[in-house]
Formats: structure tokens, sequence, C-alpha cells
């Protein structure tokens, strides 16, 4: 038998409002409407398919009041975690937002409506309070209290929800279960004893012994219930940790594991998130729910200071684990020993013994670099998907973005860096020369600053989506504004690597240079707005490289621009 709901009912708002779809979908072309952000449609689908039980709707200030300062519902329920709608003044004018109205909730990615909410109360939280209360500090370090601070909007809609549908989803669909779907599930294969495990990162070798162990000391079946929602910024993104889970799987017994994906918006808060964590998997069914160290932790507040104790989840779980009403499965990291050739909790090892680990940052350090990663931390098939994820920086894009005067050899030596890059064989290159992109991406625009501002902002669009995806991209546009250069710079490092090269060849020059007499057309006033005459050139601090064709060949330019990209193993090594 599948675990009691939190609550004692299910509240799978689908279920119970099936009936009325035609309804409540026609209802909803009529009302003010509330686009959700990605957080609030997380939540909203927990809400309605029941992982939320026993809420069935965004916490109303009495509600809200009770979980922040006793972790406690109106009803006198246990509920750890503040689920709300958090809205600014103009949304609330502009959708009439006020106690008994009716607002059609919007999916943010196609504006589908996917519930209708009746409002309760429209309050004003008191976000220190929350910070305070929910993660133990108003310390922005948190993730959790700088959203709270920084993305939550200042007033908060509490009410009930009518579903109308569920989120559409694109990935990994066959994978995705509601709690009513997995308890069908579970009764379909006669599991009564489910363990389940909570993660949001790559499994390897010691998450399966962790999880075959727990399930053998429950004599339980397993659930592989990681989160594909919202987790901590800079986590592994979820489709290869999805790729890394499947290939997993076939490593446990058949029939022994079950993966499921948890749609499930993560606030990293440690102790009350972990009680959150195991009311959730109670609600779909499972009876047992392992808690590790230092679960959902955020890592270190501002003074350097963990913002939570290794076991402090642990303990308010095992404090809470009656009304909880799931066995919680405390556990300690499995560690591996060399000289036995295997896994041990932790705690276990006797004292002498070797022991191995390979750290996150270790992981991603071998990932990058493209290091061995050994056979006894993770499973050969596992490695390949997060190298595919992670290929090294010989197989990763980056930008060569120049900038100079008009006639200082820029254009000449971004041909020649092409011509000898593609003697690699390893990416295609693609080169943005400024005539070109003058021509076909900014026709329309001229030379004024804002003009030169949005020229920029579209290559290092463009440079960028050609690095994300494993190009190299050579820009060469004059881009004379330091502000401009920098937005290219943090637009385009998001995607790969990112090269600033100054050709610094003097205004002199250049004007002997240019072979179209453009400088003396400009000088005579018969051009307006050009750099180094009449418009101002701001050199930069920042590159990365400077170069000067009176002082060097544009060979000799190519090679420094090359030396500085094997510096850092984007060409010559495999
Ligand atoms: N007023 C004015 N100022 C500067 N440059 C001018 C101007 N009018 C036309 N041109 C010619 O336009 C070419 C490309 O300019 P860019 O797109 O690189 O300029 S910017 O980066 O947007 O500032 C640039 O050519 P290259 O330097 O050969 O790329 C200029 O010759």
């Amino acid at each position: 038998m599948a675990n009691t709901p939190h609550g004692g009912v299910l509240k799978d708002l689908y279920l119970r409002d099936a009936d009325k779809y035609d309804t409540l979908r026609a209802e909803a072309d009529t009302l003010p409407s509330l686009v959700l952000t990605d957080r609030q449609l997380c939540d909203l689908e927990l809400i309605l398919n029941g992982g939320f039980s026993p809420l069935d709707g965004f916490l109303n200030e009495k509600d809200y009041n009770g979980v922040v300062e006793n972790m406690r519902l109106s009803s006198g329920l246990l509920w750890s975690m503040p689920i709300t709608l958090d809205v600014n003044e103009e949304e609330i004018k502009a959708s009439q937002i006020q106690p008994q109205r009716r607002i059609a909730l919007l999916d943010p990615r196609d504006y589908e409506p996917l519930a209708i909410l009746t409002v309760d109360d429209v309050y004003q939280p008191n976000k220190s309070k929350e910070a305070e209360h929910v993660f133990g500090a108003d310390d922005s370090a948190h993730p959790a209290v700088y959203y709270l601070h920084n993305v939550a909007k200042n007033f908060y809609v509490g009410g009930a929800l009518e579903a109308i549908q569920s989120p559409s989803h694109y990935d990994y669909v066959a994978n995705r279960y509601t709690p009513s779907e997995l308890r069908a599930h579970f009764k379909k294969l006669q599991w009564t004893r489910v363990v389940a495990f909570q993660t949001r990162n790559p499994m390897h070798r010691a998450h399966r012994e962790l999880t075959v162990r727990a399930a053998r000391q429950r004599k339980a079946h397993l659930l592989i219930h990681p989160v594909v929602g919202l987790t901590k910024p800079g986590d592994i993104d979820h489709y290869t940790r999805v790729r890394v889970y499947k290939a997993l799987m076939p490593k446990y017994p058949n029939g022994m594991a079950e993966l499921s994906l948890l749609p499930l918006a993560m606030r990293m808060g440690g102790p009350r998130e972990a009680v959150w964590h195991a009311l959730i998997r109670k609600n779909h069914g499972v009876t047992h729910f392992i808690v590790g160290r230092d679960h959902a932790g955020p890592g270190k507040n501002s003074q350097g200071v963990d913002f939570y104790g290794p076991y402090d989840a642990q303990d308010l779980v095992e404090k809470f684990k009656d009304e909880i009403g799931i066995e919680i499965v405390p556990f300690q990291m499995v560690t591996y020993c060399p000289d036995s050739d295997e896994y041990m909790p932790a705690d276990e090892v006797p004292e002498g013994i070797k022991t191995l680990n390979i750290s996150g940052t270790e992981l991603r350090r071998r990932l990058k670099t493209g290091l061995p990663i050994p056979e006894w931390f993770s499973y050969p098939e596992v490695v390949k998907v997060l190298r595919q994820s992670h290929p090294p920086r010989s197989q990763q894009g980056f930008t060569i973005f120049f900038t100079g005067l008009h006639a200082s050899g820029k254009n000449a030596i971004a041909r020649a860096l092409q011509v000898s890059l593609n003697q690699e064989s390893t990416r295609s290159v693609s080169l943005l020369m400024g005539e070109n992109v003058r021509a076909e991406l900014s026709s329309e625009l001229g030379f004024s600053k804002r003009d030169r501002d949005i020229n920029i902002g579209r290559q290092a669009f463009v440079a960028g989506e050609l690095t994300r995806a494993g190009a190299a991209a050579i820009v060469a546009p004059i881009a004379p504004y330091d502000a401009a250069r920098k937005q290219a710079r943090k637009t385009i490092e998001k995607s790969g690597g990112f090269y600033l090269v100054h050709v610094a060849t003097p205004l002199e020059e250049c004007i002997k240079r240019d072979r179209d007499s453009v400088y003396e057309k400009a000088k005579k006033g018969e051009i307006k707005e050009f750099t180094g005459i009449n418009d101002p050139y701001e050199v930069p601090e920042d590159a990365d490289l400077v170069v000067d064709v009176t002082k060097q060949s544009v060979s000799q330019a190519v090679h420094e621009i090359v030396l500085l990209l094997e510096k850092d193993g984007y060409v010559g090594s495999s």
C-alpha cells in the first residue's frame, strides 16, 4: 500500500476538476490573468497534482504566518515551506486582484491558462522575518533569501485553485509521474515499501551503493526522484543529469529501482527543506526517504560559515518524524576503500583504512581538462554522458573580438586568423566582418552611439550563439565604446571563451593605410561621426591582447592570438 498523503487526502486537483474542464477553460478567457514566473509555475504544478497536499492553493496570510513562525498551517498540519504567489502593485491593479475575484493563471511559455485562482487575500509579507524564520538568516548569500529580496515581488496573493490543465512538458515526458500516476505505478509493480532518493546532482557509484544499502536495510524498492525544476544556481543542467540517471538505472538489479522526475523549485532551505521534501515524497506514495549529510544545503553565508550544520536537516526531520509519517533513512555518504575495492558508509570505515573520493570541484576540473575519471568513482556510461555535456576546451567554442580604428589592420588580421584556424579540424570558423555585418545584420543602423551599441549587441548575440554551438567566431567591428565591449564579453563568456584583441595601430598610420581616403573625407566633414576624427574611440584597458601593425606583421599578430588560445587549451590539445 502506498503511503497516506499528508493530511489524509491526495489533493489531485486535475482529477477533482476534470469534469469542469470546458467551463473553467471558457471562463479563463473572460478573466483578468496573471503570467506566472518560473518558480510559481513549478509550485503551481505541484499544488495542482497533489505533490503539495494538503495545499490546494497559494497560502493566505493566516497560513503563511503559521508556516513562517511555527511550520504549521492554520489547520494545525505540519508544513515547512511558504508556497506563495508574489505579485507587484501594477499586477494587482492590472488584474484587479482583490478578495473574491477570480484570476486566470497563465503559463509564461505559451500563455495557456493552467488554473483559476479565487483570491482569498492580498498581503504584504515581512521578507526579513520570512528569511530569518524559514532560512535561518536574513543573508543574501543564501540563494532563497537573495530571491526573496531581489526577485520575489512585494505582495502575496492567497487563494484556492481550480485546475484547468497541467503545464506542457517536451523533455523526458515518459519519466514524469504525478503523485497519482506514481501511486498507480507502485500498485502495478506491487511495491509496498519504497525508499526515495532526492538529488540535484549527477549520480555516481557512491550514490548507487548508498541507495542500494538503504533499500537492503529497509527491505524496500527504490525510487530515484531527482529534481528537474529549479535547483541551485550553477548546478549541472537537468538535461545532462537525466541522461546520467538513465545511464545509471541499468546498474540496479532488474525490478529494484524506478526513475521519476520531480518538477520542484528548490529553495536550498536545509532543515526546513528536508521536512518539505519528505512530505512531498509521502504525497507521492513513498514510505521511506533518504536524508543525507547537509541535505539541500545552500553552502556558506556572507561570513564564510555554513548556513546549517551537517546534521541539522536529519535532526529536524527526526523531531517531526511521527507527523511527517514517512520513515526517514538517515545516511552518511558512502566512501570508496581502494584496498578492499568496496564502498562503505564513511562512519563505518575502520580507523587506518585508506579511502578515496573525488570532490565535485575535482570532477569538474577533470571534465574540463579531459583528465581520466577512474572507474571506481563512476561508470564509463555516466562519464561518457558528462564528457558529452562538458567537452574539453579543445572542443568548446570561443570568440575573438577585435576592436580598433578603421584601417588599423584588424580586417587583415581577422581574415588571416580565420585561415589559420581553418587548419584545425575541430570546429567551424565564422568571420563577422564589420562591412558584412553592416550590410546584412545592421543595415538600417547609422553611427550614433546608440546605433553603434545596438550593432555591437547584435554581433555579440550572434557570436555568443556560435560560441555556444562550439564554433570559433571572429568579429571585427570598430567597437569604440568600452561599455558595449564589456557587455559583449559578458554575453559571450556565458557560452565559452572570449578574447578581446585591441588592434592599436596609431591613428596617423591608419590614415596612411586608408586606401579609400575615408579619413580625408571625414576631415573635410563629408562623413559625420567618423571614429578617430570627429567621434571618440575609448582605448580598452581590459584587452586580452594588444597588437599593432607598425610593430608586428599580420602573421605575427595571428601567431600571438593562437598562442593565447593554446595557453587556455582551445587549440593544439586533443
Ligand atoms: N561614421 C563612421 N564611423 C566609423 N566607421 C564608419 C563610419 N561611416 C562608415 N564607416 C565604415 O563602417 C565600417 C564598419 O563600422 P563598424 O560597424 O565596425 O562600427 S561600430 O563598431 O558600430 O562603431 C568601418 O569599416 P571597417 O573599419 O573597415 O570595418 C567604416 O569604414
